[in-house]
């Protein structure tokens, strides 16, 4: 069974915790504790493969949350960034995140920069006070390499079922990625210890 790690971020009431308890339960619950850090467990199938999902959502005011990007970022193996799509600042501060994704993973990865990313716009239903437009969403996502997907936590399911699919997909192809990379390098280097060995001495016979 395949364990999938994910780290939701974002600015303080960009809709974190909502976002994901309408992916993991179908509802929208108004109010949430926001004063701590909560890892979530659910056992999923997609594309007939049963995962063991985890999602870390920090809390945002914490001290651990705002180092996560320093310490825990080698624990998820992907991210959703959320925004509120009527407060401008939330999306600057997406932005930064996306940004310190990109470093950390740079200096902890060893270049390794692709890690799955959803940037997600939420509150689309208050989209008579939008202060960011859908094209500025699309275009930083773009620039990021990441996807993104406008969302209303309180009134649809399905767009957000989509992403954290999407996202799943992706972080199981690039794991199987980074697994073959290993065994490809370890069976390298097993062969030129094999030619380090074996290879000096039939020369010299
Ligand atoms: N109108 C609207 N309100 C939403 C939506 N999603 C969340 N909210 C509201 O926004 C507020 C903050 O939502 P949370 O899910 O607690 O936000 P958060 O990002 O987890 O916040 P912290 O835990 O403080 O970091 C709550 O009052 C939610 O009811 C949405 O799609 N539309």
């Amino acid at each position: 069974m395949n364990d999938i790690k994910l780290a939701l971020l974002g600015s303080q009431g960009a809709g974190k915790s909502a976002v994901l308890v309408r992916f993991l339960t179908r509802r929208f619950i108004g109010e949430y504790a926001s004063d701590t850090n909560s890892l979530y467990h659910k056992r999923l199938s997609i594309d007939g493969r049963q995962l063991n999902l985890e999602v870390f959502d920090p809390c945002s005011q914490s001290s651990e949350a705002r180092c996560i990007l320093e310490e825990p970022v080698d624990w998820a193996d992907g991210f959703v960034v959320v925004y509120n799509i009527s407060d401008r600042t939330s999306f600057i501060n997406a932005k930064n995140i996306l940004q310190q994704i990109r470093e950390a993973r740079m200096d902890n990865c060893k270049g390794e920069v692709d890690v799955p990313v959803c940037l997600v716009g939420n509150k689309q239903d208050l989209c008579h006070v939008r202060q960011v437009r859908e094209d500025e969403g699309r275009c930083l996502a773009q620039e990021n390499r990441c996807h993104f997907q406008e969302v209303s936590a309180a009134e649809s399911y399905q767009d957000i079922a989509n992403l954290f699919t999407q996202l799943i997909r992706q972080v199981m192809e690039h794991l199987k990625y980074r697994a073959d990379r290993r065994r490809y390098s370890g069976s390298k280097s097993m062969a030129k210890l094999i030619n380090n060995v074996f290879g000096k001495r039939r020369k010299s016979v």
